[in-house]
């Protein structure tokens, strides 16, 4: 799947909800904490059934209640539209 890059405009929005830039511009990444274990982890299965629909899968890991989330697109080696869609469904359901 080709993906256009990340639009400047994308780039902000990311950043303004909370979203940190790598040093090389190439991941985003975000920390999610939770009340408990169970919702950090039910938070994890309703993204990944989003990202297994947009055929875009965060690399992530789970110590307890914190979700660890880095998203970049790895055929391009870069940042594209789908890593913008993906942070902001990942912050929509993170909300529950
Ligand atoms: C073959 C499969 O469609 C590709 O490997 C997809 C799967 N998920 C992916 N996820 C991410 N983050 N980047 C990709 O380039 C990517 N490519």
């Amino acid at each position: 799947m080709s993906a256009d890059p990340m639009s400047d405009a994308e780039r902000a929005a990311a950043l303004a909800a909370g979203w940190a830039l790598s040093d090389d511009g190439a991941a985003i990444s975000k920390t999610y904490t939770f009340r408990n274990f169970v919702e950090a982890f039910g938070f994890m299965t309703r993204a990944a059934i989003w990202a297994e629909k947009l055929n875009h899968h965060p690399e992530w890991s789970n110590m307890y209640k914190t979700v660890e989330v880095r998203l970049s697109t790895h055929d391009t080696g870069g940042l594209t539209a789908l890593d913008a869609k993906l942070a902001a469904k990942m912050d929509q359901l993170a909300k529950g």
